[in-house]
C-alpha cells in the first residue's frame, strides 16, 4: 500500500472537536486538508508535561516507527508554539473506558473483554518484541473504531530500549497511572521491564471487568501504598462468579509481584483461554451500537465530570475541617512511615470521594487531589486532572517525591502570585512538633519558641493571598521543623530511598523559602529564564544596597555633607524574600546614579534575552540530534526487520 505523507505544518489541519483530554494533552477529531482524511491530533502541552523535549521528541518518532494493526501509529508530529502536535489514526469509537462509562459503568461482559484483551496482548507482545515498554497500558488507552479494530494507544510514555544494553533495558523513570503501575516501578531501587506492562495488563483486565481499576477510589498514596504492601488484587471469589476459570488464570499470572514470574506476552497469548477467542469484530462493533458521535459523548462525561466537581467542592471544605479536627488531636496525615501510612489507608472506604479544591495558576503537587482549577483573574485557564506520578529530577523545579502532580506554566507565577501547594508533613509523635494542649484547648509545643504556634494547618499547606485560615508558608515555623525532623527519623527507615527525595525537597522548598538558609547547589544549571529574574532583581537590589553603605560611609567621612546617593529598601514579595523593586524613600539619586541603575536594569533585560536566546539554540540543538539519533534507530530498525 503506497504510504501518504502527512504535512507537518499546522494550517493544513482544521482541528475539529475535542475528543479527549489527558493530564498534559488535549486531543482533537481533525481533516488533514490535502489529503482530505479524518485524523486525530494530541495536542501535548510541552511547558507543562514533565518530560525533557528530546525525550517527547524522541518518543513521538518513535511512535511513527510503529507498523501493528493493534497499535496506534503517528502519522506525523511536529512543534506548534509550545505543543507537539502528533498525528494519529482517528478511531471513532474512543477508549474502552470511555465506553464503559457511557454504557457499562460495572464493567463489560466476558466475550467482549476477552476479545479486546487478546488484541491489546498482540499489540503489547509486537512492542516487547521489538524491546519497547509501553508503561501506561490500560482501558483508557485501548481504542476501538466502527470497523471493529481494537489498538493500544500513547505510548508517549514508552521509553525505547533499543539495544543500549542491559543497564539501560531497565528504566529507572516513574510514569503512569497509579492504579496500573507494577510495585516494582513504584520502588526507585529497582529498574523495570516489560513485565511491568503485563501487571499493567492484569489490571486492565480487572478493569474492564469491573467497570473500573482496582483501588482507583482511593487516593494515590493509599493506592501505592497498597500496591508495595497488600496482596496482588485478584477477582472476588463470590462477586466475580460468572467470569470463566481461564479468565481468572490470565489475571492472577498477570498480577504476580514478582516480576520475573509474570509470564511474556508469547506465554500468555499460547494460553487455551486466548487461543480459544477468536477475532469478532462483531462484537466489538456492538459495544459502540447506539451511541452518538464520539466527541458529543466526550460533552457529555466533561458536562457530568464538571457536575461532579461542584459537588466535589463542598465535600472538600468538609474535609478541610475534618483534616483540621484531625490535625488539632494530633493525627498524622502524611509521612513516610508504612506502618501507619496502611492504618491510615486502612480508614479510607471504598466510597470516599477525591478531593477537589480549587487553587490559582502555578504548579500543583496535590497529593489528595483528584483535580484542581487553575483560575486567572477569576477566570479558570485551566481544569488539572492529576492523575499521574512523576519523580522530578533534582535540577526541576519542584521536589521529587510522589503523589499527584499538575504543572501550570511556571512563568505565571511570577506575573500572578497565587496558592502555592506544598507537601503537608505531620507528626503527632515528634516531640517537636505541635501537640495537644488539653488545658488551654490549643495546640501547643514541647519545645520552646513555639508555644505561640497556632497552625491551622489541613492536609495541605497552601500559600496565597486569599484565604485568611490559611497559614503564609515562610511564617510556617512547623513546617520547617517537621521537615527538618524527617530527616532524623527516616535515616534508618526501610523507605530510605523515599529519605533522600524528602531531603532534596526539603532543600527545594527550603531555599525558596529562604534563599540563605542552605548553600546552594552546584551545577544547577537547567532553571527557565524566567526563573532567573527574581535572582536578577536580587543583583540590583544589592548593588543598591552597596550604594546605601557607601552613603554612610561618605556620611562619616564627611559629616554634614549632603548626601545626594539613593537610600533603597527592600520589598519582600515572594517567600525567598527577593526583592521585586528598589525604590527611594528619602533622598533622590543624583543623575549619574540613576544612570548607572538604568544601565544596570538594561544589562540584566539583554542577559534575560540572551538566556532565552540561549535556551531556545539548546531546544534546537536537541531537536537536530533526536532526529539525527532516531534516523539512525529508523535504518537499525529495518536492518533487524530485514533480518527476520
Ligand atoms: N487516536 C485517537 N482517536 C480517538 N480518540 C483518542 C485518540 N487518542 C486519544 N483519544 C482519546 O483522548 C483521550 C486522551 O488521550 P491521551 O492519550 O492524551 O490521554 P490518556 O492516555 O487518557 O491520559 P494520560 O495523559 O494520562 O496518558 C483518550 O483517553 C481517548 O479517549
Amino acid at each position: 500500500m503506497e504510504k501518504k505523507l502527512f504535512p507537518t505544518q499546522a494550517s493544513d489541519y482544521d482541528l475539529l472537536e475535542e475528543i479527549g483530554r489527558g493530564a498534559f494533552a488535549v486531543v482533537y477529531r481533525a481533516i488533514c486538508k490535502p489529503l482530505n482524511q479524518t485524523v486525530a491530533v494530541k495536542c501535548l502541552d510541552l511547558d507543562s508535561c514533565n518530560s525533557n523535549l528530546t525525550n517527547v521528541y524522541a518518543e513521538a518518532q518513535l511512535m511513527s516507527l510503529v507498523d501493528h494493526p493493534n497499535i496506534i501509529k503517528s502519522y506525523c508530529s511536529f512543534i506548534v508554539d509550545h505543543f507537539l502536535w502528533v498525528v494519529m489514526p482517528y478511531m471513532d469509537g474512543g477508549s474502552c473506558l470511555h465506553i464503559m462509562k457511557i454504557r457499562y459503568p460495572e464493567g463489560l461482559p466476558e466475550p467482549m473483554i476477552a476479545v479486546i484483551l487478546k488484541e491489546t496482548l498482540k499489540g503489547l507482545d509486537y512492542l516487547h518484541r521489538q524491546q519497547q515498554i509501553h508503561r501506561d497500558v490500560k482501558a483508557g488507552n485501548i481504542l476501538i473504531d466502527t470497523s471493529g479494530a481494537v489498538k493500544l494507544g500513547d505510548f508517549g510514555t514508552s521509553a525505547c530500549m533499543f539495544n543500549r544494553g542491559d543497564r539501560e533495558r531497565c528504566r529507572k523513570t516513574v510514569t503512569g497511572s497509579p492504579c496500573w503501575m507494577a510495585p516494582e516501578m513504584l520502588e526507585e531501587r529497582y529498574g523495570y521491564d516489560t513485565s511491568a506492562d503485563i501487571w499493567s495488563f492484569g489490571i486492565t483486565a480487572l478493569e474492564l471487568a469491573h467497570g473500573h481499576a482496582p483501588f482507583s477510589k482511593f487516593p494515590p498514596q493509599k493506592v501505592l501504598l497498597m500496591t508495595l504492601t497488600s496482596a496482588a488484587p485478584c477477582l472476588n471469589p463470590d462477586k466475580d462468579k460468572n467470569f470463566s476459570k481461564g479468565f481468572k488464570d490470565v489475571v492472577n499470572l498477570c498480577l504476580n509481584k514478582e516480576p520475573s514470574k509474570r509470564p511474556t506476552t508469547e506465554k500468555l497469548l499460547k494460553l487455551s483461554y486466548f487461543k480459544q477467542t477468536k477475532f469478532n469484530s462483531t462484537l466489538v462493533q456492538k459495544l459502540l451500537n447506539g451511541l452518538g458521535p464520539l466527541w458529543e459523548r466526550e460533552k457529555i462525561l466533561r458536562d457530568k465530570d464538571a457536575a461532579l466537581l461542584a459537588s466535589k467542592k463542598s465535600a472538600f471544605l468538609q474535609e478541610e475541617e475534618k483534616s483540621r479536627n484531625e490535625y488539632k488531636r494530633g493525627v498524622s496525615c502524611w509521612n513516610f512511615d508504612i506502618e501507619s501510612l496502611k492504618d491510615e489507608a486502612a480508614t479510607i472506604h471504598d466510597d470516599d470521594t477525591s478531593v477537589v479544591s480549587e487553587i490559582d495558576p502555578v504548579s500543583v503537587n496535590a497529593p489528595n487531589q483528584d483535580e484542581v482549577v487553575l483560575r486567572e483573574g477569576g477566570e479558570v485557564r485551566q481544569r488539572l486532572i492529576l492523575n499521574k506520578i512523576y519523580f522530578r529530577k533534582p535540577f526541576e523545579r519542584e521536589p521529587q517525591q510522589f503523589g499527584r502532580f499538575g504543572v501550570f506554566d511556571g512563568d505565571l507565577e511570577l506575573e500572578s502570585p497565587g496558592w502555592h501547594v506544598v507537601r503537608p508533613v505531620k507528626n503527632s509523635e515528634d516531640a517537636r512538633l505541635p501537640t495537644i494542649d488539653e488545658d488551654k484547648g490549643r495546640t501547643g509545643s514541647t519545645e520552646k519558641g513555639l508555644d505561640n504556634f497556632d497552625s491551622p494547618t489541613s492536609s495541605l499547606i497552601m500559600d496565597g493571598p486569599a484565604g485568611d485560615h490559611l497559614k503564609r508558608y515562610e511564617d510556617d515555623k512547623e513546617y520547617k521543623r517537621t521537615i527538618l525532623s524527617l530527616e532524623q527519623k527516616y535515616k534508618d527507615n526501610p523507605l530510605s530511598s523515599r529519605y533522600d527525595s524528602a531531603v532534596q525537597s526539603r532543600d527545594a522548598e527550603l531555599r525558596e523559602m529562604d534563599p540563605g538558609l542552605l548553600p546552594s547547589k552546584s551545577g544547577v544549571s537547567c532553571a527557565p529564564a524566567s526563573n532567573l529574574a527574581p535572582q536578577l532583581k536580587t543583583l540590583l537590589l544589592q548593588t543598591a544596597k552597596q550604594y546605601e553603605v557607601l552613603a554612610d560611609l561618605l556620611r562619616i567621612a564627611s559629616p554634614g555633607e549632603a548626601m545626594s546617593m539613593p537610600l533603597c529598601t527592600m520589598h519582600s514579595e515572594g517567600p525567598s524574600g527577593q526583592c521585586s523593586e528598589v525604590s527611594n524613600l528619602a533622598l533622590e539619586p543624583d543623575l549619574n546614579t540613576r544612570h548607572q541603575i538604568h544601565e544596570l536594569q538594561i544589562k540584566i533585560a539583554s542577559l534575560t534575552h540572551e538566556l532565552t536566546f540561549v535556551k531556545q539554540r539548546n531546544m534546537q540543538l536537541e531537536r537536530q540530534l533526536n532526529a539525527l539519533y532516531n534516523k539512525q534507530e529508523e535504518e537499525r530498525i529495518k536492518q533487524e526487520a530485514e533480518k527476520y
